[in-house]
């Protein structure tokens, strides 16, 4: 089975946008979860221009699913994932300044760093998984580090997807097959869609999660929160 994680980054974008707390974000959570979502997924950024530390605790109160919290493991993004204990914790080597993620870690480069980080999570029975490019050798050396599972970045897949889907997804089948091979879990994520979220599915062995937020907070303003996410459950029934 795959489930879908929620991540709700772009509610918190609206709600910062004015200084108030409309859109109210907990209750979006809470609402994502009554409406069938598996999990609820967040990505507080350094400069908390959409989700701040303070949400991630409010949030730890609600979610009764899947908690997932995402970034780069800096010293405070570390206490924060501690002090909350999520179900998951998704190490991305985005830098600060970064406008969105936009690739993997270097899993062979930093296999220390990750172990150690690794380590401190799973102290507290977190499940780690680690953001990698969709390559082979990447999932190999995380697999080395200790991680229970690797989220694939998925942006090159949905911006090839219209071009050519069968191309597109081959690097993805290939790196399926090792993470398998290697006995760690697979997630996926990075600008999924109504689109090509189906096809991802159907064509990748042993998806456990994917997480998705531009899109499904996008098509929520035309389809409404409820209808939307269960459009999404359907591109991944089995
Ligand atoms: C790791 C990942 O792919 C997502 O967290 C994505 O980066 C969403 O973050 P933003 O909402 O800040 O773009
Ligand atoms: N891990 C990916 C994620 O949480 C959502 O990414 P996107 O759908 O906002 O591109």
């Amino acid at each position: 089975m795959t489930k879908l994680s929620v991540n709700i980054n772009k509610i918190a974008t609206i709600r910062n946008a004015r200084g108030g707390n409309t859109p109210n974000l907990v209750e979006t959570a809470i609402n994502c979860e009554r409406f069938g979502a598996q999990g609820i997924t967040v990505h507080p950024r350094p400069d908390e221009r959409h989700i701040r530390y303070a949400d991630v605790y409010d949030l730890k109160k609600v979610v009764k699913t899947e908690f997932n919290i995402e970034g780069y493991p800096s010293e405070s993004f570390i206490k924060l994932v501690l002090d909350v204990v999520p179900e998951q914790v998704t190490l991305v080597p985005d830098p600060p300044e970064a406008i969105t993620s936009s690739a993997g870690w270097d899993t062979e480069k930093n296999q220390v760093f990750l172990k150690e980080v690794i380590a401190k999570f799973h102290a507290k029975n977190i499940r780690v998984s680690i953001f990698v490019n969709p390559d082979e050798n990447m999932v190999r050396h995380a697999a080395t580090t200790g991680t229970d599972r690797v989220e694939l970045y998925t942006e090159p897949y949905a911006s090839n997807y219209e071009t050519d889907k069968e191309t597109a997804i081959e690097p993805f089948i290939a790196a399926a097959k090792v993470a398998m091979e290697c006995g760690i879990g697979l997630n996926a994520g990075h600008d999924l869609s109504l689109v090509n979220l189906e096809f991802f599915k159907k064509n990748i062995p042993g998806l456990l999660e994917v997480s998705i937020g531009h899109a499904l907070i996008s098509d929520a303003l035309y389809y409404g929160l409820e209808n939307t996410i269960q459009l999404y459950l359907r591109k991944i029934k089995s």
